[in-house]
């Protein structure tokens, strides 16, 4: 029989392991929180040197300071000191606690040889609107087993959701929203002064920050079922450019089918059409004039400027399918699918632009779907077509845009989108442009201002290096 020996630790060994760690432990403290630790010795000092009256009205003065700042700037008060003790009071209040409960009741920590293992917490940062928790995962995990819990993740904590993004290799961040800001209708944004093509403002991410599309160099699809707030989308982006449609840098073709949507804004389009002949007729002059500009460029130049001989064109048709799929005519419908494949294959590189809006994302009704490479998924009616819209894999990974409200207030407008920067849906929603709103914008293009001469010289038109 196999006994193996039983060795005494000697007391000065285990003496001396405890002293190692308890010196690493106040390292540790020191380097994480110098400032906590810093003004705790100072006070006590100062307390026992001159008395504990000197430290409470040092701290009552600190105190009174801080709530004088906060009144009187807010903004510089938050970001110096006020989400630093947000984030270190749901630290230790929420996160802190709940880790190792939420860890194991996810799933997500491991047991080996009597041990259990659990993914670190590093450190929790807050902003406007959400907690971001940094995590360093266990060896061996992936982050597809976070993004699968992400809905156990967010109950744990009381968030209202959970999504999840890789900072670096074995390091994730976790994004907790406190508050949603866009649980209420967003009124339509001001018209910007400048243009940037690759950022126009068309509504509010759920982080707080502008959701802004790229127009340029791109195309564009949206879905949503009907009411998801497609109009919202559209006039958004013809509100962002505006400017540039008055300047004579940009130029917008509307294709309506449904003779609905566009015809409320008809004076904001240089062309404009809905009968489904006159949609392929439109179609194809602006696939005409885009090869006229790529036998221009050919040769001499690899990408668009725009400038108002050579426009940005922007082709806007609202429910694609009526001209794509529901069309009956079979040679029109031909026609309308060879142009809609030729702009979104060709267009990009000399300035033309496809935004196509549409109720149904199967593959039967869009089948040139794969050449918009921005795609917006707004309410959806079932869960397969998120991914359809988005991508494979993007309702896993939290774009839950069947979820979204049917109730216009709530969730018309409301869209998950897959930045260029992140393949993470992010979810947005888009400005309310009023019926009030498009008249003022037709009256602003149309009708200038004393002192306006139209057109007006080549505004500021930011862009990217190409
Ligand atoms: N961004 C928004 N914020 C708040 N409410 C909105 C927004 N967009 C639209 N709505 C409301 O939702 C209603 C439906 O919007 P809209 O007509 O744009 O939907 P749609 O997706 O174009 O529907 P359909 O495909 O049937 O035309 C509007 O009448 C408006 O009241």
């Amino acid at each position: 029989m196999f006994r193996p020996t039983v060795v005494q630790t000697p007391a000065i060994i285990t003496i001396t392991l405890l002293c190692w760690r308890l010196l690493l432990g106040t390292v540790r403290m020191l380097y994480r929180h110098p400032i906590a630790i810093v003004a705790t010795a100072g006070l006590s000092a100062l307390a026992v040197v001159y008395g504990w009256q000197w430290s409470a009205g040092l701290v009552s003065s600190l105190v009174l300071g801080l709530v004088g700042w906060a009144l009187l700037h807010r903004s510089s008060f938050s970001w110096w000191v006020g989400w630093r003790l947000l984030a270190f009071w749901r630290l230790v209040w929420i996160y802190r606690p709940h880790w190792s409960f939420a860890m194991s009741g996810a799933g997500l920590s491991k047991l080996a040889k009597g041990l259990e293992y659990r993914p670190r917490l590093v450190k929790v940062t807050c902003g406007p609107v959400a907690d971001q928790v940094t995590v360093k995962m266990l060896k061996g995990q992936s982050f597809d087993d976070w993004t699968t819990r992400a809905d156990n993740l967010a109950h744990a904590f009381r968030a209202l959701s959970c999504r999840t993004s890789i900072v670096r290799a074995g390091l994730l961040r976790l994004t907790f929203p406190r508050r949603d800001p866009l649980r209420t209708p967003i009124p339509a944004l001001p018209i910007p002064d400048v243009v940037n093509l690759h950022a126009v403002p068309v509504g509010l991410c759920e982080d707080g920050r502008s959701w802004t599309l790229k127009v340029h160099g791109t195309h564009i699809l949206g879905a949503g079922a009907t009411g998801a707030g497609k109009g919202s989308l559209i006039w958004s982006v013809v509100r962002g450019l505006l400017p540039a449609v008055r300047a004579g840098l940009v130029e917008l073709v509307g294709l309506d089918p449904k003779l609905m949507e566009l015809s409320y804004g008809r004076e904001l389009f240089h062309r404009y059409a809905a009968a489904p002949e006159e949609c392929a007729d439109l179609l194809d002059e602006v696939v005409k004039r885009m090869q006229e500009r790529a036998t221009m460029f050919g040769g001499h130049r690899r990408s668009h400027t725009p400038t108002i001989e050579d426009p940005f064109v922007l082709v806007i048709v609202d429910e694609i399918a009526f001209l794509t799929a529901y069309q009956n005519d079979r040679d029109l419908k031909r026609r309308i699918n060879a142009a809609l494949a030729t702009l979104t294959t060709q267009g990009r590189a000399v300035g033309v632009g496809v935004m196509a809006l549409l109720q149904d994302p199967r593959k039967e009704v869009m089948n040139i779907r794969n050449l918009f490479p921005d795609k917006i998924a707004m309410r959806l009616d079932e869960s397969e077509q998120v991914d359809m819209v988005l991508g494979e894999g993007a309702r896993e990974r939290g774009a839950l845009a069947d979820f979204i409200s049917p109730i216009p207030s709530v969730g018309a407008g409301v869209a998950y989108v897959r930045l260029e920067t992140s393949p993470e849906p992010v979810r947005v929603r888009a400005a309310y442009v009023s019926d009030a709103d498009i008249r003022d914008m037709v009256a602003w293009l149309t009708n200038p201002a004393d002192g306006d001469t139209l057109p007006l010289p080549p505004i500021e038109l930011a862009q990217e290096a190409e």
